[in-house]
Parts: structure tokens; sequence; C-alpha cells
């Protein structure tokens, strides 16, 4: 059962990802509080950086224990370990390392000097995701692209249509660099919260467009994706092409 997606609305990039990075540790509390080990999805892209430096930066005034939560990644370039391209470089400077996270429990999808093609790297990190044991992330947090696409799954490309996998190679990226490995829809869909982040003009269509009655996934990939809860965490610039509420009552 998945609950109708929940926009939470903030007033700038700044308040947005304060706002989320306080709700994640909060979240990550709660779970392990009930005795879980919580698995975490990480995002690339450009509200990746400043929240990740806000999560740091709050973590020492939360009581997460940083022994007790797992990380991966909605999706990842496949590129070197040590391109600026890579998603897990900047999470892992800006965060993991600085609150200490043990390494063993920060599960990257394995780039392009360890593994000869994304097909492998797909392979690899889904056994790593089998062998975890993963059968929900307790916090997805995806990114969401201009032309609609989140993690590495993009309009009308043929990793849309991939089921059966948890994760999948992606050539012919329209974004550069080419090659990727995304979790796949079925995958996505395991999370308990999905939490999209917006921020800036640029998002609102794509916003709109995810969020309408009608449209199609080829279109806006992110239509396709809802967790057993589903929050849309925007700033009021990525939330402006939103339809008005309707008027209370007089
Ligand atoms: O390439 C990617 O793009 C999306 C969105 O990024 P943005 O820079 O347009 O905000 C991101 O969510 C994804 O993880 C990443 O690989």
């Amino acid at each position: 059962m998945t609950d109708a997606p929940r926009v939470s609305r903030h007033q700038d990039a700044d308040v947005l990802v304060g706002d989320v990075a306080s709700a994640l540790l909060d979240r990550i509390e709660t779970a392990q509080a009930r005795g879980d080990v919580p698995h975490v999805a990480l995002t690339g892209g450009s509200i990746a950086e400043s929240l990740h430096r806000e999560l740091a930066r709050r973590a020492p005034d939360s009581s997460v224990d940083w022994s007790r939560v797992e990380f991966w990644w909605g999706d990842e370039r496949f590129v070197t370990a040590d391109s600026p391209d890579r998603n897990a470089l900047p999470a892992r400077s800006e965060f993991l390392d600085v609150v200490g996270v043990d390494p063993a429990h920060v599960h990257e999808v394995p780039s392009s000097d360890q593994v000869a093609t994304a097909e492998e790297s797909a392979a690899a990190y889904a056994e790593t995701l089998r062998a975890r044991g993963v059968e929900s992330f307790e916090v997805m947090i995806l990114g969401l692209g201009p032309d609609g696409h989140c993690a590495s799954l993009f309009p009308g490309h043929p990793g849309l249509a991939v089921s059966g996998v948890a994760v999948t190679a992606v050539h012919d990226s329209p974004k550069p660099p080419p090659d990727r490995v995304t979790l796949t829809f079925e995958a996505l869909n395991r999370a308990r919260s999905v939490w999209f982040i917006a921020s800036g003009e640029g998002k609102a269509e794509a916003v709109a467009r995810a969020l309408a009655d009608e449209g199609s996934v080829e279109e806006t990939p992110a239509r396709g994706v809802r967790g057993h809860e589903t929050v849309w965490w925007l700033d009021e610039p990525a939330a402006s092409a939103l339809p008005a509420l309707p008027a209370l009552p007089a």
C-alpha cells in the first residue's frame, strides 16, 4: 500500500536543505530506537553537496549512532573512483567521513577502475544489496533532473523498462557522463520513504509534470517512483509551477 505523494514547501534552498537534514537525522534516530539498522540511499546532483554539508554540520547535535546505519546510492556514474563526476566522492568527503561512518557500512557502486563494464558494476552492486539482506530502504533520497529524470532513469531510455533485477547499467545517458549504474524502479519502490529533493526554478516544470494527475513515466521518469510514503521536498522556486491550492470556503 503506497500513500499519495506529499509536498513539503520551504522558503529557499538553505531552509530546504536544513529541514531535510534535520528530518533525516530524526528518521535515522527513530529507526535505531526501534532496533533497526536503517539503510539510507543518497543521491548525487546539484542539491546533494549542500545537503551533505548540512548533515555533517547538524550531526553532533543528533544522537544518531553512526556505527548502526548503512549508506547506498540510488545511482552512480561509471567512472573512476577519484573522478569529480562520481556521486560518492563528495558524499564521503563532505558527510560520511566527517561523521565517521564505518567504511564497511558505505556501499559504493563499483567504479570503472574496479570492474570492466557498467554491467559488471550493476551485477556486483545488486549482489551486495542481496548479501546485506536489504529488503527495503528506510529513506531513498532522490534528486530530479530538469528533464524529469531521477537516479539514472532518463526519459525514453531503455532503463525504464528493466524489470526482474534491482540494478541496471545505463549507456548513452543524455546527461554526461554517458555510462552509469542505477537502481531500477522495482528497487527504488522498495523504499519505506522516498524523498525527492528539488531546488530552483529550473526544476519547476519537471516537478509539476511529476506531480500532475496525468502524464507518462516515459516522459517524466520520476512519476514511476513511489515508496510506501513519498515526500517532495521543494523550495518555493521549484514549487512555483504547481497548481495553486483551491481557496478555503469563506
Ligand atoms: O546525474 C544525476 O542527476 C540527478 C539530478 O541532478 P541535478 O544536478 O539536475 O540536480 C541526480 O539526482 C542523480 O543522482 C545524478 O546521477
